[in-house]
Formats: C-alpha cells, structure tokens, sequence
C-alpha cells in the first residue's frame, strides 16, 4: 500500500461517521415496539430536503428563480421554488404511506391522504421558508413538524394541536451547506448534507443553547409599530443600563436561517406582533411550533410574550403568532417586560 493510501485509511478509522439513517436505526431498536413507520417517514421527509437542495443550487441556471404567478392563502406572491418544494414535499410524504395529513403553508386546505394505513401521522411544513431571499443567493430552509395522526378521523382537526402534542420537528437550511437539524423529543442533533456520498453526516450532537448570549435578531424596521416591552428589550441591547457591551444585531430574513445561527451562537429572535399586524406574522404550525420544540429542546424558551408557544390551541391551519425565541434568560427579560407594561 502507498503512503497516500495508508493515510487514507487512517483518515477513514479515525473519523466515526455517522449518519442519519445509521442514527434512525440505532433509535428504533432502542424501542422494542418500534415499527419502523417513524423511520420510513423521516426518510422521505430527507429525500425531500435532498430533492429541494439540489434544486435551490441550480436554480439561478435552470430559470427556477422568480414568480410563479400565482398566491397562496396568505395573499402573498408565489415563487417558482414555493410551488417546486411544494410538491416534492406533498408527493414524498403522500408516496410513503405513513402520513394521513398534511398541512402546508402553500395550500388553503388540509391534504388528507385516505390510503395512509392506521398509526400514521400529520406532518405540518412551510415547503420553502424565506422566499424573499431565492432570488439573491441568501439561506432559506424548509420546516416541518410531525404529530402522530388521529387516523382515521380524515379531518383538518387531525393538524389543529398545541404544539406541545408534536413528537418530532426540524428545518432543513440550504445555506452555504445543506444542513438538517432535528429533534425527535430527546435533544437536538444537526446533520451536514455531503454531496458526494448524498447522506447527512452528524456535525452537532445534543446542541444547548447558553443561558444567555449577546445577539439580537428582528426586522427593525419595524420598530415604530412595536409594542413598548419590545421597544425597550431593544433598547437595553443597544445601550445596556448595566453599562455592560451592546449586543450585536443580526437579522437574515429567513426564519431558518435566523433560528439556525440563534442554536449555534445564541441570541434571541424575535417577530413581536405591531400595529400592521396584530397577531404577528410568522405562522403557528409550520414556522412558531417546530422552531419552538427545536429551541426548547436546546435548553431555550419560545414565548408570544405572555404564554409559551408550544401551549397555544391553533384556531386553524394557517393561523399566526408573536414569537420571541432563543437562550432562556433573554426570552425571561421579554416575558418580564411583557408583565411590566400590562400587555398580554
Ligand atoms: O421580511 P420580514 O417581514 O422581516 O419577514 C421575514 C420572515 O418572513 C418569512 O420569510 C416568512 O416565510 P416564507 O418565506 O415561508 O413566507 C420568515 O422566514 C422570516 O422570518
Ligand atoms: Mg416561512
Ligand atoms: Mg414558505
């Protein structure tokens, strides 16, 4: 063997790969009534995230950037992407047999697949989440969470649940790499997509949020329709009364994006609702509950202000809320802010 194929061969024994299929494996038989059904639709939710990264890289080449030409539900101007990820993700999932419903951001109604078998379960998505930034190059993602299904009650209520129910929630972010972060209830682990050997690598193992980190992210543009606790958290970053160093600003504009820097670095995020929009603007389902069960898995808090995001009952598929989310004692200086001006 040459010296070139011997180092090669160190390399390989010194590096314990593992990969998410190896991970999912290792944890159904840790549950000796597993069935293997979690498993199955993990693996198209992957494929999925797969399909939609390679997309995203040659989308400025194959005229996949832009409009499509229609709206969603929410009135707001369809991508050619939003609509692409919209039916990778409808057809993988409808495809495994395992998912009885499905709600997406880019769809009105509720998807109920009658063919599921029993002990199936809803997966809740925003298919493409920060469209704004397509077409510019910037990071977006996809996020997703999973319920296990009432099946077979085939109704839009099967998806209509406090956060708290989901037993599993993750984004994928097509950044600079292709990264997969999830959690099934025990921790958050991160995965890298390796392009050559088409399998997520584990980079992060049981990520933890510190207690408390010096990064504030919001859209401060929109700071003359805050409420006053909002106003004043940002305030008191900018110049802390303690006399202790300003935070830094950090705002990308996918939420993705955002909540993957806040679980690696720390910080807070947040999107208060204002004056032009009162219940917020990122939606309950597919964006607030699974960053909320990613964040507090890490050791952080997600809250509207004055009650946890995983609690709320949704009022419907599409529904919005507050959010403030990252380390616990930023999120705790919110929510006592939020008490000191009576805002509920
Ligand atoms: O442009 P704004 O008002 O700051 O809003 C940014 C937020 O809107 C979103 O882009 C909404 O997501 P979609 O692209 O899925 O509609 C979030 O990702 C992001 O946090
Ligand atoms: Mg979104
Ligand atoms: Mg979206």
């Amino acid at each position: 063997m040459s010296k070139k194929d011997s180092e090669v061969g160190d390399m390989m024994s010194s590096t314990d790969l593992i990969t998410l299929s190896r991970h999912l494996i290792y944890q159904q038989k840790k549950h000796t009534q597993a069935t293997g059904d979690f498993t199955l639709l993990l693996t198209s939710i992957c494929l999925g995230c797969k399909f939609v990264s390679s997309a995203v890289r040659k989308a400025g080449l194959a005229n996949m950037t832009g409009l499509a030409g229609a709206q969603n539900v929410q009135g707001e101007d369809q991508k050619k992407l939003d609509v692409i990820a919209d039916a990778v993700f409808v057809n993988s999932l409808r495809s495994c047999g395992r998912v009885a419903s499905m709600v997406t951001e880019e769809q009105e109604e509720a998807i109920i697949v009658r063919e599921a078998k029993s002990g199936a379960y809803t997966v809740v998505f925003d298919p493409l989440d920060g469209s704004s930034n397509i077409d510019c190059g910037v990071s977006i993602g996809t996020i997703f969470g999973i319920y296990k299904s009432d099946h077979p009650t085939f109704s839009e209520a099967d998806a209509l649940k406090p956060g708290r129910e989901m037993v599993a929630a993750g984004y994928a972010m097509y950044g600079s790499s292709t990264s997969l972060v999830l959690s099934w209830g025990q921790g958050v682990n991160s995965y890298a997509l390796d392009p050559a050997l088409g399998e997520f690598i584990l980079t992060h193992e049981n990520l933890q949020l510190p207690p408390k980190a010096s990064i504030y992210s919001i859209n401060e543009g929109n700071y003359q329709s805050w409420n006053e606790a909002t106003k004043e958290f940002v305030e008191g970053c900018k110049n802390p009364k303690d006399g202790s160093k300003p935070y830094s600003a950090r705002y990308i504009g996918s939420m993705v994006a955002d909540i993957h820097r806040t679980l690696l670095y720390g910080g807070i995020f947040m999107y208060p609702a204002d004056k032009k929009s009162p219940d917020g603007k990122l939606r309950l389902l597919y964006e607030c509950f699974p960053m909320a069960f990613l964040v507090e898995q890490a050791g952080g808090k997600a809250t509207t202000g004055s009650k946890r995001i995983l609690d709320i009952q949704p009022p419907n598929i599409h529904g919005r809320a507050p959010i403030y989310l990252g380390c616990k004692e930023d999120v705790e200086a919110i929510e006592a802010l939020y008490k000191k001006h009576n805002i509920e």
